[in-house]
Order: structure tokens, then sequence, then C-alpha cells
């Protein structure tokens, strides 16, 4: 320091030499809180600094006269100053230190100061006023939070600068940071230690993005909640208005909301508070209950055949619950694996429907039916014969037709009236109707009083038995015959023939072949069958 260097400065120094002592003390105190055990070898240094300034200062105040003594003084003092170098000396390498005296002059820095600003470094200098070093960085762009704010933020640096102890973080301009803590002494003297807290403020700075981050998360989250509870609330009441029976069910089939329709859809159970179950357990109680009537007596086995289709029912399911009603179910899986139901009743257009086909079913009964005797009409015989010429033709088979006619029947409906002969009718026609053995067999009322007795695949022998047994059957039944001039019962013709089809030729002709054995019948004396003999029409069945 060039003012140690003559004599009056000689005077002088030991007031900054007291005032360094109590710097050096500040410093020591500020270096233990942020070193620890390295800072208590370092008090003790500043210790023994401040005892060599002390001794110095006193000698130079107290005994100004004694020449050796300020000599000594002197010579304390520069050993001061070498122990305060020395004491930068041994700072360790990032402890950045700067000492500056009551007029804001640098006494000393070390390089870990310098090196915080590199470009004002060159003027890092004892002497060198404060305030232009702090405009010089700034004006260099080395103070990151100045920039754009210079002048302010000189002033207010320099206000701090001035107070008593002053504590702060500030960015450097290589993206560092440092904390600094200045202390002042009493008689205006300033140490300034500063800390490289680069990575406390990373960290600090990674935490806060963090923070901010998972603040925006979770206010994303809420306006997702939020966003879930309206969309909810908009298919709640969404499908409350709609006059089928919802149930939505997730990708775990289990229940997620149901509409009101749907519950009273169920009256066997509380189908809301079935929401969170599964459409199984859901089920599984409906068996229970014998909800489901085609499910009785095979409960499990329905259940297994209804979750295999579960979430297939495009066209509708109908069902039939235990309580008499019917419904509709539609049952369709969505993209996302959920499976929505909607039901309805449709017990009305199921009854209708029941009605429609039970009479399209006597409609279709009434039309091969002869209305009078009960058995098949002319219509049914027609097509009965067609079939089974065709069938029997491909086979290769006999087919028999027995042509039956009752005789003297003028003469009973005039004896006995036509209700009665109506009666007769019905009783001839149950007679020939009981003569039937094999499927297949038919007997129509080919008309008036006429029958026809269709047999596939039956013989010429055959038939005849037929016609034998058709007679002892009416004679048996032993109706009555007044006017007939056969026999005091009723009494039967039977035309018999029977043939091979030939599909060049058409049934009529078996007809014909068995009416003209019936013409035969007639002629021979009545109250018997004949045979047509040769069929012309077709290879003969004998
Ligand atoms: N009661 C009643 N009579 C019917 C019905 N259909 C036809 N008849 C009568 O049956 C009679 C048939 O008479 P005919 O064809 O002369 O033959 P038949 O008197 O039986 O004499 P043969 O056949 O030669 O033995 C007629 O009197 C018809 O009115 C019917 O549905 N009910």
């Amino acid at each position: 320091m060039k003012h140690t260097s003559d004599k009056p400065a000689k005077f002088s120094l030991g007031l900054p030499l007291l005032g360094t002592g109590s710097l050096v003390l500040g410093l020591a105190a500020i270096w233990q809180l942020g070193q620890g055990g390295f800072s208590a070898a370092l008090l003790s240094m500043l210790v023994a600094l401040l005892v060599a300034l002390g001794t110095a200062a006193s000698a130079l105040v107290g005994q100004r006269r004694a020449l050796d003594q300020a000599r000594r003084a002197r010579e304390a003092a520069a050993s001061a100053e070498v122990q305060l170098r020395a004491l930068f000396d041994i700072l360790p390498a990032d402890s950045i230190c700067s000492v500056f005296d009551a007029q804001d002059r640098l006494v000393r820095a070390n390089a870990g100061f310098m090196a915080m600003f590199p470009k004002t470094a060159a003027h890092i200098v004892p002497g060198a006023r404060y305030e232009d070093i702090l405009r010089r960085a700034v004006a260099l762009g080395e103070v990151v939070e100045a920039r754009g704010r210079e002048e302010t933020w000189v002033q207010q640096r320099l206000a701090q600068h001035r107070a008593p102890a002053t504590q702060m973080t500030q960015a450097l301009a290589d993206d560092r940071w440092v904390r600094i803590n200045e202390r002042r002494s009493g008689d205006g003297w300033m140490v300034g230690l500063h800390t490289d807290v680069t990575d406390a403020v990373r960290k600090e700075r990674d935490l806060e993005r963090a923070r901010r981050l998972a603040q925006k998360q979770r206010g994303a989250l809420e306006l997702a909640r939020l966003a879930s509870q309206e969309a909810r609330a908009l298919l709640e009441s969404a499908i409350e208005g709609m006059p089928v029976g919802i149930e939505i069910y997730d990708a775990q089939d289990k229940l997620v909301i149901c509409n009101e329709h749907a519950v009273q859809l169920h009256p066997h159970m509380n189908l809301r508070t079935m929401v969170g179950l599964s459409f199984d357990h859901i089920m599984q109680h409906s068996l229970q209950h014998q909800w489901i009537t085609a499910a009785i007596g095979r409960e499990q086995e329905w259940l297994a055949e209804r979750l295999a289709r579960r979430g297939t029912h495009v066209a509708p399911m109908l069902q039939e619950v235990r309580d008499g009603r019917w419904m509709h179910i539609y049952e369709i899986r969505t993209p996302q694996g959920y499976v929505v139901a909607a039901g309805m009743e449709v017990t009305e257009m199921v009854h209708q429907r029941q009605a429609l086909e039970a009479a399209n079913e006597r409609l279709a009964m009434l039309s091969v039916t002869d209305g009078l005797t009960g058995i098949a009409n002319r219509r049914h015989f027609d097509e009965t014969l067609a079939a089974e010429w065709l069938r029997e033709a491909r086979h290769q088979e006999p087919l028999a037709l027995l042509i039956i006619d009752i005789d003297h029947f003028k003469g009973y409906n005039d004896h006995y009236g036509h209700l009665a002969g109506d009666e007769c009718l019905r009783r001839v026609a149950q007679v020939l109707q009981s003569c039937l053995r094999r499927s297949g067999e038919v007997v129509a009322r080919y008309g008036g009083e006429e029958f026809a007795l269709l047999m596939p695949a039956t013989s010429n022998d055959e038939a005849r038995f037929m016609a034998q047994r058709c007679m002892e059957q009416l004679a048996l039944a032993d109706i009555p015959h007044a006017a007939s001039a056969t026999a005091p019962q009723l009494t039967l013709s039977i035309g018999v023939a029977s043939a091979v089809p030939d599909p060049a030729f058409k049934p009529e002709a078996l007809v014909d072949a068995a009416d003209a054995a019936l013409y035969r019948a007639k002629n021979s004396g009545r109250n018997r069958y004949e045979i047509t003999d040769l069929f012309s029409v077709g290879r003969s069945a004998d």
C-alpha cells in the first residue's frame, strides 16, 4: 500500500490498521458463519492479526514520541498487512473476499473476486473506488440483474453497500450465482464475503420449476376433473331424458351409470345401488329372483350364453320377465370397450304379434281344413297329391289313392234331414281319420259326400287293406241308414289306385284311375272297393 512509505503516512497508518483489525474480526465472524471448522482456524489467525494491529495502534497513538515504537508499529503494520495478504491467500479457492476502506476504496480482494467480473478485473486494484468498479462491471454487462435499468440498479446497490450490513444473492454473467454478505465496521471499513451458491440457486430454481409444473399439473387435473364432472352431468341429464332404460358398463363390465327407466324395468332390485358391480353379479342377482323366464331351470347355462354374446345385440334381444312383461334389449360395445345397453318394454307389441301369429296360424289351418268335418280340405289334398307325386317319382315308390263315397247319401239327407247329413259327414270323417296308420297318410274331404285318402309309398295290396279297414271301421260305427237300399247301416264304396308316378304324367291321372275304380264299385252293387288293375299312365304298383 503506497501510503505506508512516507512519514505522515506512518502516523496515519495506525487508525486504518485499527480499522482493519475490526474489519478482520467481522470477516472472521462472517466466515465462521459460512465455513464451520475452517473458519475457526481463520478466526484464530484474525485474532492474532487483531492483536498485532492493536499493538501497533496503541504504540502509535499513545507514544508517538517513541520513534522506535513507531518503527515497531510500522513494522507491525507491515507485518499485519503481510498477514492480511496471507489470510487472503489461504482462503479456499471458491471463497470470494474483498475489503474496502472507509472511503470505499479497495484495500484488498482475492482472485475469486476478480473472477466474478472478468471484464472488469483489470480495474479491480487496491485503491480503486467501489463505485467505479461497480459502474464499470455494470457497463460491461457483468451484472445480469442490472441490465436494462443500469443507473437505478447502481444507485440501489450503492445504498446497500453503504449500509452496516447487507445480504443478497446476485446473478453473474456466466450464469453463476453468489451470496453476498457485506459488513461495515464502526469506522467505515467494509468486508465483503461472497459465496458461490450457483448449485443451491439452480437446485432452488429446479425445485421452483418442478413446483410450478406440479401446480400446473394439479390445475390441469382439476380442470380435467371439472370437465369430467360436467361431461357426466351432461350424460346423466341426456340419458334421463331418454324414453328407454339405459345402462352403461365400463371396460371391466361394471355398471357405471343407469337411468330411471332402467330402474323401473327391473323392479325386483334397485339398479342404482348396483353401480360399481359387474354385469355378471347383477345378472346372478336377477337369476336368483327367477326374473328371466327363459333362464328358469338352466340359470348358469343361460348366463354363460348371455355373457358370450355380451355387447353384440345390435338387433334387439327379446326377453320375457317374471311379471309377464316383455323387453327388447339392445346391447353394443363401444370402441373403448364399454357396453351400452338400451332396454324398452314391448309387452303390448309382443301380445299383438302373438295374436297376429295365432290368427295367421288359424288362417293357414282354415285354408287347408274342411269347415264341416275338420279334416283336410280339397285344396290341401290337391297340394299334397302334387307334392307326393313328385316325391314318389324321385324315390320310385308307389303312391296309392282311395276315393271313398258314401252310399245313398241323398237318401240319408232326405230321410234324416240336412243337418243330420252334416253330422253324418263329420262321423265318417272321424272314422276315416282313425284309419290312418303311417305318417304321410292324409284323408281329405274331396267334395260333397266324397273323401280321398292318399298313401305315400304304398302298394296296391296295402291300399286294398286300407280300403277294407275303412269299410270295417264304418261298419263298427254302426250309423243307421234307414233309407239305404244296400244295408240298414251307412256303407261306403271305394275306388283304389296305386302307381309309381311318372313325372311325365300329371297326378290327376291317379285320381282318374281311382275314380274309375269307384265307378265300378258303385255299379257292382256298392258297399265294396274296386281296384284299377292296370294303371295306364304309370307302372302298376303290383
Ligand atoms: N247334408 C249334406 N249333404 C250334402 C253335402 N254335400 C253334398 N251333399 C249331398 O250328398 C248327396 C249326394 O247325392 P248323389 O250324388 O246323388 O249320390 P248318392 O245319393 O250318395 O248316391 P250314390 O253315390 O250313387 O250312392 C246330395 O244330395 C247332396 O246334397 C253336405 O255338405 N251336407
